[in-house]
């Protein structure tokens, strides 16, 4: 039972009220055993609390994951847990809404018993051997609450954790506030759990979170503009795959293969970054294996120098350096060593699929497959199809990142796919607003407190500034003979900052060497500092360009870096880069630290307003008309034209034949 139906969250309840039923249960006089197979989840496993005994079968998973629908378990689940296993252990799993499994809800103590037979025919059983024994004790809302004698620190913990994880979330507090009632007796704990959920049940963040929800599933049902579909293509099994470039992001996806059971050909044209890559690959999974306490095969994966172990494999993941040029010479390589039914994908972050495609003698069996960084951590996969790739071919990309456990989305080529192409007009604001007065540190400030998981100028850092600067090099726009404007810089007729190249020129590329836009403890470090090189550096830099810089409010930040992304996340839909405006929230909120719970920039939008969020681009782009990222595009006009329609409502209004595909 894996607890509501959460359609039913948006429209009127029917059925017998959980908590009545639950009470009444646990008071009755004939023992009641949970039987748990597979999921107890949410009211699921509140509904086996309240029973008198719990069976688990060995593969079932227990969690109260309401927080993740911006919820709070309120059938008496913050109340009979810490109970049960004490105030620690359950504001933990219910603050994360992380499933356990059964052996460690034993260890727990929220099992009784756990079973490799069939948990019904066990429970019976069970049931028969405890008949006699009396229920008082088995009653978890009659037990005293079990306060350690430092529960007020513990909450003062938890409290600080679930304002860090929740970044502006409302439900991990409320979760930590419910918990803390279960010092009450039972019936004051239920009335403060009961007024917790009413203020969150009609909150905007809950049904931006169950949105979230629906997102993450609807994206599966991916289709093409020819037609073809997630039920009229077949994927092919993947038997063995290799990946080619065990640079940091072909590591991680080795990693992935290996713990989705998938045989790897690991391949290096360098001995020296081969025996790297093997040390740091077998590291991670020997990790995981520990954190998963499971038998995972180690000797799935073969390391090699030699393209002949290719033409084995099923399908191939090019993860080499970001250079079409090389790019392009190794798809042609694969043509003929790989089997000619093999698939080839590429890891681009931002090159152009098509021309891969076309030096290949397969361009029907060629799509992107780009995984984000850490990739065995994130869990977006953005499937880039061009106009010739083959639907089985897509198919089989969308399946292998569900095995991966990824969130896997279809998107048509285009430069920088969706969450680069969107990302660019955001940092690019960012880089605008220093030159206009800001520091980073308040620009990382703004975002960071609207609730993305690190700031412009953070994330570059750590991503490392060289890699954009290789993208703005390859674009024409800095570079050697690129001639230099005077004033504000301008590059192709339209304003650009140089502040990123110069940065860049000056040897700071980021964490990697111990400054960027920030200071760090040294290479490789992660604390952040505010630098006052790069406070003189801005300051010298309007001296020589002649702007003088005002003070820029937080409001302005989070308007020109976030309406400048959500308006090219209208671009894209109006090329019809993607079927639906969810796939770019679901891109945003996976891959990019954008907050759950305001639904990803696109659901965004329509809470905010589109009136508004035109009405401020419009205003922005009449105050700087050289930023062409900032000119409302032709569909938000339409649709606030239309009387803002709701999102599942917006591709409606796309004139047919504006696809670029
Ligand atoms: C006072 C009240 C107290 C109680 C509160 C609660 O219990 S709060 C609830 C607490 N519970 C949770 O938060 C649990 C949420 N669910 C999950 O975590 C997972 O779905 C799963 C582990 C149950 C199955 O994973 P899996 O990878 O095998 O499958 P999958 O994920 O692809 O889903 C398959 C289909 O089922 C659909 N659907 C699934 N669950 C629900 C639902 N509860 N409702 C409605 N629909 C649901 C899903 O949309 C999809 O539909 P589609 O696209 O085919 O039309």
């Amino acid at each position: 039972m894996s607890g509501a139906d959460i359609r039913e969250f948006s429209r009127p309840m029917t059925g017998p009220a959980l908590v009545p039923l639950i009470d009444a249960i646990e008071a009755g006089e004939k023992p009641v055993v949970a039987a748990i197979e597979g999921m107890a989840l949410g009211g699921g496993l509140e509904l086996a609390l309240g029973c008198h005994y719990r069976i688990a079968h060995s593969k079932a998973q227990l969690g109260l994951p309401e927080v993740t629908l911006g919820l709070i378990p309120a059938a008496g689940g913050t109340q009979r847990l810490p109970r049960l296993i004490g105030f620690p252990a359950a504001l933990d799993m219910i603050i994360t809404g992380r499933r356990v499994s059964a052996g460690d809800a034993l260890k727990l103590g929220i099992v009784d018993q756990v079973t490799e037979r069939n948990a019904g025919e066990v429970a019976v059983a069970f049931a028969r051997s405890v008949v006699d024994c009396p229920l008082v004790s088995r009653r978890l809302s009659t037990w005293p609450p079990l306060c350690p004698a430092d529960l007020d620190n513990i909450l003062q913990m938890a409290l600080a954790r679930a304002w860090q994880r929740g970044r502006g979330a409302l439900a991990p507090v409320a979760c930590v506030q419910a918990v803390q009632a279960a010092r009450l007796p039972y019936s004051q704990g239920m009335q403060q759990e009961q007024k917790l959920m009413s203020m969150l049940f009609a909150s905007p963040q809950a049904r931006a979170l169950q949105y979230c929800f629906f997102s993450q599933r609807a994206v599966g049902k991916w289709s093409m503009p020819n037609g073809a579909c997630w039920d009229n293509s077949t994927a092919r099994p993947i038997r063995k795959a290799a990946v080619i470039g065990l640079g940091t992001m072909g590591r991680g996806i080795a990693v992935c293969l290996v713990l989705a059971g998938i045989p790897v050909i690991a391949m290096e044209t360098d001995e020296k970054q081969l025996e790297a890559a093997r040390r740091v690959v077998m590291a991670l999974l020997e990790k995981e294996v520990q954190k998963l306490a499971v038998g995972l095969h180690l000797g799935l994966i073969h390391f090699t120098l030699e393209q002949r172990y290719l033409r084995e494999v099923d399908l191939v993941i090019e993860a080499v350096f970001e250079d079409l040029a090389l790019k392009k010479q190794l798809f042609a390589e694969l043509s003929s060593v790989c089997h000619p039914d093999t698939l080839l994908c590429t890891n681009t972050s931002q090159l152009d699929v098509d021309q891969l495609a076309t030096a290949t003698s397969r361009p029907d069996l060629v799509v992107g497959m780009h995984f984000f960084a850490p990739a065995n951590k994130i869990k977006l996969l953005e499937v880039v199809f061009t106009s010739r790739s083959s639907p089985e071919a897509v198919a089989t990309a969308m399946q292998l990142g569900k095995w991966l456990g990824k969130v896997s989305v279809a998107v048509a080529n285009c430069p920088g796919f969706v969450g680069n192409r969107m990302l660019r007009p955001y940092v690019e604001q960012a880089g605008f607003l220093l030159e206009e007065g800001a520091t980073p540190e308040q620009v990382d400030s703004a975002l960071e407190h609207f609730g993305l998981a690190m700031g412009v100028f953070r994330m570059s850092d750590l991503s490392g500034l060289d890699v954009g600067w290789r993208v703005r090099k390859a674009a024409g726009l800095t570079g050697p003979g690129v001639p230099q404007g005077q004033l504000l810089q301008t590059q192709q007729g339209y304003r650009y900052s140089p502040l990123a190249d110069l940065i860049c020129q000056k040897g700071r590329l980021g964490q990697k060497t111990g400054c960027g836009w920030y200071l760090y403890e040294g290479p490789g470090g992660h604390m952040a500092r505010p630098d006052p090189w790069v406070h003189a550096f801005l300051e010298e830099y309007r001296r020589v360009h002649g702007l003088q810089p005002r003070s820029i409010g937080q409001q302005e930040v989070l308007e020109r870096c976030l309406f400048a992304l959500i308006n090219e996340g209208f671009r894209v839909l109006e090329d019809r880069i993607v079927m639906d405006p969810v796939a770019l929230d679901v891109i945003y909120v996976l891959g990019y630290g954008w907050p759950a719970h305001t639904g990803g920039p696109m659901y965004y939008a329509g809470e905010v307003g589109l009136p508004r969020v035109l009405g401020r681009l419009e205003y922005y782009q009449r105050v700087h008309p050289d930023i062409p990222h900032l000119r409302p595009s032709a569909l938000l006009r339409q649709l606030v034209a239309k009387g803002s329609p709701p999102i599942h409502k917006w591709m409606w209004h796309i004139e047919e034949g504006s696809s670029r595909l």
